[in-house]
């Protein structure tokens, strides 16, 4: 057996160690949990109300449950398994708990299937919640792309796996002389190297320096050539983004997932909204009405009624099934219509294995973000496509595994990087980028990019106004502005912190006028590594009236954890490191390419706000309190304070 049927069964090994720890944590975290945490992730109701219970087919209990807080968006839908639980006295006991599967889910009310002979009694006593249970969808779909690539054989997937894993050389087209209209040289190049590949081509370099924008182009560029591709990126966010640039320069994109995990301004692009646009949408919902009101009388005829009546009853359902037969014929020549008006379909790495997808092939996909994307996740897209063109950059966030030992193993190596080190000749580096002023960019290039990275002339007018620092350190060491851990949640917070960040801001945008910032639509990022953190912002600043011009500025304004801004720029960002203790743990922080993406959103101000005392005893803040000193950007919070 060859050596990478052997490497491929040992990550689909890894890839099962990783599911059994991931359902172990999952299990853990029901149990320590906050109800408030679970609601933000979207995987909990809570309070629900009963409004109704029946016994369905099968003798089984069907419930319909409704919640009171409309307002937060959730991941539950049909086919999910649930866990309906009681908080008697706030108080979540394991015995106060049962389990079902969701029927379906409208608005606010969820209708769900129980596995129970009798309806609990505390079902009935209010405090009621419902927990969206582990979804092994994603796993699953990962095993069978992994089972497929290594039984592959004699197929363009066979093919591809030999290239993408190094036991074959990727083969190029002649390639055509870079055309630098549009782009600078090296992204130039990249688009040149993308349309000669016949197997693969990577787009890799730090941040800023271009990969979304060349990779949109190469998108753009290939449908010259053919009618539809498919693009992809690991996170719902990078999607959106993607989908979002390319309906920008007026590609049809369709965005396969499901709506409740697409930002608001990518939904007119779901399927479900395409089909509510379309031209005949109107003429299914008759056909749905129509066969309802035939139902609806045919449903009038009593038992006891003569042929006449028996006949009649008779032409309603057969009215009712012809108009079933034509409705359901329509959708199917929507949907039909939506996908051949449609250029890019576009979804996660896991979403391409969604069923509206089912049986496409394409000539190529593009796979953005791909260092973030788990190598049997990666391959799903790999699968329906002849050649793969990746972007991305492996110093900024990995895959989220749970795993320790899986990742040690070797989970934690993406394809990504495999066909980097294993078809060199197949990837082409970007060097310059536009996002940061040399200031911002410096530390990060220093650390992880042995300085070879040059920031644009145009980066460098990227400024605030002419007396506002483009980059400070506000060090809280001695303030007494210590980290909290949330009792539920285990999340790490620092109230005095998040205070001083909103107070900060608020001041900022005072100092460099609202009217200006306006004008410009400068955005503001701000951001904590800890989702109790982050928490603790919007709590402070929409439950308070402290900060009108911030909160006037919401729009602009996006508080988030690190991972959700990858790949996204801001004007401004601020950067809460929230760690504050006397032994020097700063736990998550460590992971410094989590870091390396915060530290490298900022357009023309970052601020990083932290204390030295604790963030010191680890080299990398080390060395960036280093270069910060080095800079002349260092403040201590006694400037604010006194
Ligand atoms: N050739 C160019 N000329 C001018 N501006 C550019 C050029 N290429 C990229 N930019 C700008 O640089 C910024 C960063 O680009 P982009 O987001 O594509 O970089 P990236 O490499 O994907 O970044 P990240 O690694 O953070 O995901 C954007 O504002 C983009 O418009």
């Amino acid at each position: 057996m060859s050596n990478i049927q052997e490497e491929l069964k040992n990550s689909l090994k890894l890839l099962k160690q990783e599911w059994g720890e991931d359902l172990e944590q999952f299990k853990k975290k029901f149990l320590y949990t906050s109800i408030s945490d679970k609601k933000e992730e979207g995987i909990c109701w809570y309070p629900v109300q009963l409004k109704k219970s029946k016994i369905g087919f099968g003798e089984r209990w069907i419930v319909e449950l409704e919640r009171f807080d409309t307002s937060q968006s959730h991941m539950f839908q049909s086919g999910k398994s649930v866990s309906i639980f009681s908080n008697h006295q706030n108080h979540i006991s394991p015995d106060l708990r049962i389990n079902g599967v969701i029927n379906q889910v409208k608005k606010d009310v969820m209708t769900v299937t129980l596995q129970i002979e009798e309806l609990p009694e505390w079902l009935n006593k209010g405090k009621i919640g419902i927990d969206l249970l582990f979804d092994e969808a994603s796993y699953r779909e990962m095993e069978a792309a992994m089972k497929a690539v290594i039984k592959a054989e004699n197929s363009r997937l066979a093919e591809l796996k030999n290239i993408l894993l190094g036991e074959k050389v990727a083969d190029f087209g002649e390639m055509q002389s870079p055309d630098i209209s549009m782009l600078n040289e090296s992204q130039s190049e990249a688009l040149a190297l993308v349309a000669a590949a016949k197997d693969i081509a990577i787009i890799h370099g730090p941040p800023g320096t271009g990969k979304t924008t060349t990779l949109v182009k190469a998108i753009q560029r290939s449908l010259a050539t053919y009618k539809q591709v498919l693009v992809c990126a690991p996170s719902n966010a990078a999607v959106d983004l993607l989908v979002e640039k390319l309906q920008g320069i007026g590609v049809s994109t369709l965005r396969i997932g499901h709506p409740a995990r697409v930002e608001d301004h990518i939904l007119s692009q779901t399927l479900d909204a395409k089909i509510a646009l379309h031209d005949n949408y109107k003429e299914l919902k008759m056909l749905k009405k129509k066969a309802d009101e035939f139902r609806k009388l045919g449903q009038k005829y009593k038992r006891s009624f003569g042929p006449e009546e028996r006949l009649q009853r008779k032409r309603l359902f057969d009215e009712v099934n012809r108009l079933k037969d034509e409705a359901e014929h329509l959708e199917e020549y929507i949907v039909y219509d939506v996908f051949q008006q449609t250029q890019v379909f576009a979804s996660t790495l896991v979403g391409a294995s969604n069923s509206a997808l089912k049986g496409m092939k394409f000539p190529i996909v593009f796979i953005d973000e791909a260092g973030q994307g788990l190598e049997a996740a990666t391959w799903i897209p790999i699968q329906k496509s002849d050649r793969v063109v990746m972007a991305g950059d492996h110093f900024q966030l990995p895959p989220t595994i749970k795993s320790f030992e899986a990742a040690k193993s070797g989970l934690s190596e993406t394809l990504f990087e495999k066909v980097i080190k294993r078809q060199a000749q197949a990837s082409k580096m970007l060097k310059l980028q536009y996002r940061m002023p040399k200031l911002i960019m410096g530390f990060s290039n220093g650390f992880f990019y042995k300085n070879e990275l040059k920031a644009a002339e145009k980066a460098q007018s990227h400024f605030l106004s002419e007396d506002e620092p483009v980059l400070e350190f506000i060090d809280t060491a001695g303030s007494g502005f210590s980290e909290q851990v949330e009792e539920e949640s285990l999340s790490t917070c620092n109230t005095e912190e998040a205070k001083f960040a909103l107070k900060y801001l608020e001041e900022l945008i005072k100092r460099v006028g609202i009217a200006k910032i306006k004008s410009h639509q400068w955005n503001i990022g701000l951001v904590a590594p800890y989702r109790a953190q982050v928490r603790k912002f919007n709590e402070l600043l929409f439950e308070s009236y402290q900060y009108p011009n911030l909160r006037s500025f919401s729009e602009l304004l996006t508080i988030d954890s690190i991972d959700g801004f990858q790949g996204q720029e801001r004007d401004i960002m601020f950067i809460s490191l929230v760690r504050s203790n006397s032994k020097g743990e700063i736990g998550f922080l460590s992971d410094t390419r989590r870091m390396n993406v915060a530290l490298t959103r900022a357009k023309r101000k970052l601020v990083v706000l932290g204390d030295s005392a604790t963030l010191s005893h680890h080299s990398f803040y080390q060395a960036f309190l280093d270069y910060i000193e080095e800079k002349g950007c260092y403040k201590s919070i006694y400037e604010w304070l006194y």
